[in-house]
Order: structure tokens, then sequence, then C-alpha cells
């Protein structure tokens, strides 16, 4: 069993740093509540050290060759594998998410973006373009420079991952700041990374809370700045990045549809609805937590769904047979628990769950409500727990209307058999990221993010390389140059 302790705060130019006069961050562990490790916010003076050295070290790593920069990434991602078990574990401790699933969501989905982004690095080129009279230009595709990246605290090894990959594959350097709940993963990436080969500077992690973050993206060094969080922060953080007129891709909340045809496999949206609403103990970004059902199979489906959810199987996250683990933290939990209060409050039907579990740690039950309307609180707010809403419909139109009336736009699925209406229903969606039958899968080759207030830009896919690149164009000139005098 891995030792969650980690060897100092912070990684910083190729070594872990240390200084304890910052803030102590206890690390809880979700399962039962006790302090396993602990950790100190970066001070000032290590948070500048950390953006100087990632400066320093960007120009040499962007004039290596992309194959050079992919083979470092590609051995890293070899190297997380065969440590599989222990960075999930680590992950497991960190976050109190069930050993069953980060032993094949975590450290792996970061080493599927090591690799991929590593073996597009040397495929990145510019192009030519021919212009008359044989003048043409071309377009190098450049690197932005430092990067900061802000993570969440549900996915640490992701999220770090998924931000470290694209922006190193293209020759940029990155100071990543982990969320203060779960500060131990990103700080393991980092350690691997080095071992791969990793030039000293090219990956840094600094720990704490927003004001570190702030100062990160406040500073005049850093050229870009992606954060994984809530709406609240990206609003933020954009604003600053904006002062500075930074690049950035933000990956924020959701409250997204998944909509159930009376033509559908009922069993397929139920795993559909448990993967977008109970998975992580429905701490993700992307869940599909407003369900709405076709009356004509809504009894169906909200019957054999509660039958499902009895046979979870509710207990210690390092146990591999655990399938439902705790919520984060206790004030993630209350802050569940408070919108079922409201569910409750407002008239929602409560079909299954809707206490906390009677163990220690921050267990709650997964919890459904049907008969939910449009316009109570746990339908239009992002609750980020175990808590699904299962809202009824008739006609595709109304559906439509209701499933685009938010703020938000991350994701939407839908399931039918009618595949015209599949993709109507797709095309019609306003989200970045859309599934038909099936949900919140997320491969590194498939753009990731949302529109409206979910977000800018993309994570993962070839699109990542646009957001973290820039585009040069020289024009070249073969004859003499004409000017009016
Ligand atoms: N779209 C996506 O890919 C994902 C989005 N999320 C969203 O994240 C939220 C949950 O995560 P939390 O950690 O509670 O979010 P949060 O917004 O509280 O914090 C996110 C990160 O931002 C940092 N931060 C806070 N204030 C800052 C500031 N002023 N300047 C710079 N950094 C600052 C935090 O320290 C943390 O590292 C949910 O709303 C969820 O929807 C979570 C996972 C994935």
């Amino acid at each position: 069993m891995i030792d969650p302790k980690p060897t100092a705060s912070h990684f910083i130019d190729g070594a872990y740093a240390e200084d304890d006069s910052g803030t102590p961050i206890p690390v809880i562990y979700a399962a039962t509540g006790e302090e396993i490790a602990r950790v100190h916010a970066a001070t000032p003076a290590l948070a500048d050290r950390a953006i100087a050295a990632a400066k320093r070290a960007q120009p040499e790593w962007a004039a290596m060759s992309g194959t050079e920069r992919g083979r470092i990434l590609r051995r890293a991602a070899d190297m997380i594998r065969e440590r599989n078990r222990e960075l999930s574990e680590l992950e497991t401790l960190d976050t109190g998410k069930p050993l069953q699933e980060t032993l094949v969501a975590d450290a792996t989905s970061g080493a599927d973006a090591l690799e991929y982004f590593g073996g597009l690095a040397g495929a990145l080129t510019g192009e030519h373009i021919q212009l008359p009279g044989g003048d043409f230009v071309y377009t190098r595709r450049e690197a932005l420079g430092v990067c900061v990246g802000i993570g969440a605290w549900n996915y640490p090894t992701q999220i770090a991952c998924w931000k470290a990959a694209p922006a190193l594959a293209c020759g940029n350097t990155m100071v990543f700041k982990p969320s203060e709940t779960t500060p131990l993963c990103a700080l393991k990436v980092a350690e691997i990374l080095k071992e791969a080969g990793l030039p000293d500077g090219v990956f840094n992690v600094v720990n704490g809370a927003g004001e570190v973050g702030a100062a990160l993206v406040g500073d005049d060094r850093v050229a870009k700045v992606s954060l994984t969080g809530s709406v609240p922060t990206g609003r933020k953080v954009y604003q600053a990045a904006a002062a500075g007129m930074k690049h950035v891709t933000m990956e924020l909340g959701g409250k997204s549809p998944m909509i159930v045809f009376e033509d559908a496999d009922i069993e397929n949206a139920i795993s559909g609805a448990i993967l977008g609403n109970f998975y992580s103990s429905g701490q993700i970004c992307s869940n599909g937590t407003r369900v709405f059902v076709h009356t004509d199979i809504k009894e169906a489906f909200l019957s054999r769904l509660a039958e499902r959810i009895g046979t979870a199987v509710m207990g210690d996250p390092l146990d591999e047979a655990t399938n439902f683990g705790p919520m984060v933290s206790e004030g993630q939990m209350n802050i569940a628990m408070n919108y079922i209060a409201k569910g409750v409050e407002e008239g929602a039907r409560l079909v299954a769950g809707g206490k906390r579990a009677d163990r220690g740690g921050w267990y709650l039950e997964p919890t459904v409500f049907a008969d939910v309307t449009d316009d109570m609180t746990i339908a239009r707010e992002e609750i980020f727990g175990p808590v699904m809403c299962v809202l009824d419909f008739t006609d595709e139109d109304e559906v439509m209307a209701r499933a685009n009336a938010t703020e938000y736009g991350l994701a939407a699925g839908v399931f039918t058999r009618d595949l015209a209406r599949a993709h109507r229903v797709a095309a019609g969606f306003e989200a970045g990221t859309c599934y038909i039958n099936t949900y919140n899968d997320a491969p590194v080759e498939a753009p990731f993010g949302g529109v409206k207030a979910s977000g800018v830009g993309r994570e993962n896919s070839k699109e990542a390389i646009n957001h973290y690149s820039e585009v040069k164009s020289v024009y070249v000139r073969m004859g003499d140059v004409e000017a009016p005098f």
C-alpha cells in the first residue's frame, strides 16, 4: 500500500521543494475523515521560483524536436501504466473514489493523454500557402510560453495530465496548481515526468488555495491559463487573464440533460443514467443530472433504476468490490445534502437514497428524485454530488427547448433507437460534448469541453493543439518590392 505522504509540498525546477511557513493544508481521507498527509501552501517566493524556472526552461524545451519531446511524454505514459496500482491507490486516498474506478479511469487516462500528445508532438507542422507571382506564405506553429494549469479535486491525476500533455507537446512549460482538497497526485506526475527525462523546470507543481492560483494567473510571465473548476471561479480567472490578454481554456461546470425517448433500450439508458450521475459519487462536471424520461416509460425506468441502485456496493474505497465511495469532503457532502433538502421542500418525489450513510466518512446515498420540474432548484443548479433528477416529457420539440434552457452547455445525451432522431437531437443540443446511446465516455482522441457558461476551448484531441500553440505567418516575396515613392 502506498504511503500518501509526499516528499514535500511542491515540485519546482526538477526537485521537491518545501517552505513550511506556508499555510498548512491537511489532506483528509474521505472514507474515514482522518488526516493522512499535510502540505503547505506555496509562499509568494515559491510561486515566483516556479514561474521563473518555467520561463527559463521554455526556450530550450521548445527548441527540441517534437519527436524528442514526444519521446519523453510517451516514456512517462509507460511508467504511469507500470505504476498504475500505486498511483490509483494514491488517487483513492486523495479523493475517496473507489479503487475499482481509479484503477481504470485516472492514471490510465493521464497516460493516454501523454501517449497521444507525445505521438502528435513530432507531427506538428505549419503550412505553405502559394501566392501569385511565386510569392508564398509559410506558417510556423509556435509555443505560447509559460502556461498555468489549475485543477479541480475530482480527477487530480487526469486533470494534471490532460493539461500538461498538450502544453508540453507544443513546446510550452507549465506551472500546475492542484486543488487544495487533493494536493497529492500531481506531485507524482511531476516526479514521473522528471524520471522519464523531462528537463528541469518544464513541469512544476505548486500547492495552495485560490490566492496561489490568482498570483499565478496575474503574473506577467504567464502566456496562458487553463482552469478546471466551477463557473464562479472561471469568471474570476477569465477576467484576470483578460487583463494580461492571456490565452485561456476554461473547463467549468454543468447541469447537463440526458433525454430518454420511449423507444430507447431502457437497460442501456439506465446504465447511462447511472454512469452520468453516480460514477465518482456524482462528482463529474459533465454529468447528465437532468434525466428527461418519456412519460410512457417513466415508471418502468424508475422502478428498474431503483432496483439497480439497490445493488450498489458502498464501502471501503480501497476494497476493489466497492463501487460507490464517499464524497470528497465534508463540505461537498453538506452542499449535496442541502440540495436534497431543497428538493424535498420544493415537492420533488424521493425515489431512492436521500440520506447520509450510517458509517464514518462523507458517504451520501445514491439519490434519485422523480417528478422534478424545470423551476426547482435541484433542476437548475449544479449539485456535484450523487443526486439524479428525473423529469417527464412527451414531445421532442418541447424537451429540446427545456434541455437547452440553462446557462450551462457542457454535455448532453440522448437514448433512442431512431437514428434520424438521435442525430437531429445531437445537432440541436447547446452543448460541447454530446452522447448518443451512451454517457460520459471521454477518450483522449475526442474533443472535450463546453459552450455557454460551461467553458471556453477544448481539451484532448487535435483541437487541444490549437489552444496550446500560436500560428505565425511569414510572407516571402520572390521579386522586387513595389513602393509608391
Ligand atoms: N469542465 C470540466 O472539465 C470540469 C469541471 N469541474 C467543475 O469544478 C467544480 C468543482 O471543483 P472545485 O475544486 O470545487 O472548483 P473551484 O472553482 O472551487 O476551484 C477550482 C480551482 O481553482 C482554484 N481557484 C479558486 N479561486 C481562484 C482564483 N481566484 N484564481 C485562481 N485559481 C482559483 C482552486 O484553488 C482550485 O484549484 C465543479 O463546479 C465542476 O463542475 C470539475 C471537473 C471537471
